[in-house]
């Protein structure tokens, strides 16, 4: 379990991570998500004590995760799949990170079963692929049987098997009890992964909430209204207590059934080309969401 409270983080003037208090409960998925920037992997960073904060604090298993006295039993965590020794084989690797955690030589060839990496254990490092790399990372990750995982943008790069076995992987880790936060700047990678969802945008908190809420919060359901007579129609749906906004060559239309916008247009001998529900996707939402966040980039970077 990991516990943020009002969690922050300045470079110089900027507020990288900006009052952010939230909750990784054990037992399920929780997908960290926020636009490239949002300060995603800074929090990480944080919660490893790899990056110490301005202000707040965060506990892993009830205290600050420097104090805890054998690290891999506490949180199992992959940032960076890359920072490992190239030289080393994949076997050798974990039996150090073991030997230097007091964890018997066993789990390893546990561990490289669970990752699918029995077979290629023997392999040197330099010459993995990603997919490779981030089961080495997670096979890592697991040695010390922590009860908290973190995995910051695990899929990256990865191709739709390595995305699916990571999916499967995280939610199976969650089913056991573990904590298991990951983040990524995508939401369909997160939709049928994260069971809850902490949603940042320029460092601060936008969402925390269940996915199943998220989507019934997000997805923006409007009617798509499409007449020859859109100026006319308009202002009689604005005039009933309808939302009225162009989209595109027609009208998108809220706080209205469709049953009453069709009985409106008989009634009012209004001819309509299109009369149909649409719902805004997920993708959509979340880029709504954190819209002011990406907007700030672009106008602080100039080249975001
Ligand atoms: N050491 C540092 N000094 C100054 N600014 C930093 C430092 N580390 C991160 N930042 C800035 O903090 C902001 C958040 O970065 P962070 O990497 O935490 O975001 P993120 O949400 O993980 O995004 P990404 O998915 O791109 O990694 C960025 O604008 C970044 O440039």
């Amino acid at each position: 379990m990991i516990v943020a409270e009002h969690l922050t983080k300045r470079y110089g003037p900027k507020v990288v991570v900006d009052d952010l208090s939230f909750t990784v409960e054990p037992g399920r998925v929780t997908g960290f998500l926020g636009p490239n920037g949002a300060g995603k992997s800074t929090t990480m960073r944080m919660v490893l004590g790899l990056d110490r904060p301005t202000a707040g604090r965060v506990t892993v298993e009830g205290r600050p995760f420097a104090e805890a006295e054998v690290p891999l039993n506490t949180v199992g965590a992959l940032l960076d799949a890359k920072a490992v020794h190239g030289g080393r084989t994949a076997r050798n690797h974990l039996r150090v990170l073991a030997r230097a955690n007091g964890i018997p030589r066993q789990r390893v060839e546990e561990v490289l079963d669970m990752v699918g990496m029995a077979d290629t254990a023997k392999k040197r490092i330099k010459g993995f692929s990603l997919g490779m790399g981030q089961r080495l990372g997670i096979a890592a990750a697991l040695l010390g049987e922590p009860r908290t995982l973190m995995f910051d943008e695990p899929v990256n790069g990865l191709d739709p098997e390595g995305i699916r076995w990571i999916r499967d992987f995280l939610r199976a880790r969650a089913a056991e009890g573990r904590a298991v936060f990951v983040s990524s700047h995508l939401m369909s990678e997160m939709q049928d992964t994260a069971d809850h969802l902490i949603v940042i945008g320029r460092g601060k908190l936008v969402a925390d909430c269940s996915m199943a809420e998220f989507i019934e919060r997000s997805s923006r359901n409007h009617i798509r209204v499409r007449t020859p007579e859109s100026v006319r129609f308009g202002q009689v749906l604005q005039n009933t207590g309808a939302t009225v906004e162009p989209d595109g060559d027609a009208l998108a239309v809220t706080k209205l059934p469709i049953e009453i916008i069709g009985e409106l247009a008989a009634r009012h001998g209004v001819t309509l080309h299109e009369l149909a529900p649409r719902s805004a996707s997920l993708e959509q939402a979340f880029m709504e969401l954190t819209h002011d966040a990406v907007e700030y980039r672009a106008t602080i970077g100039g080249t975001a």
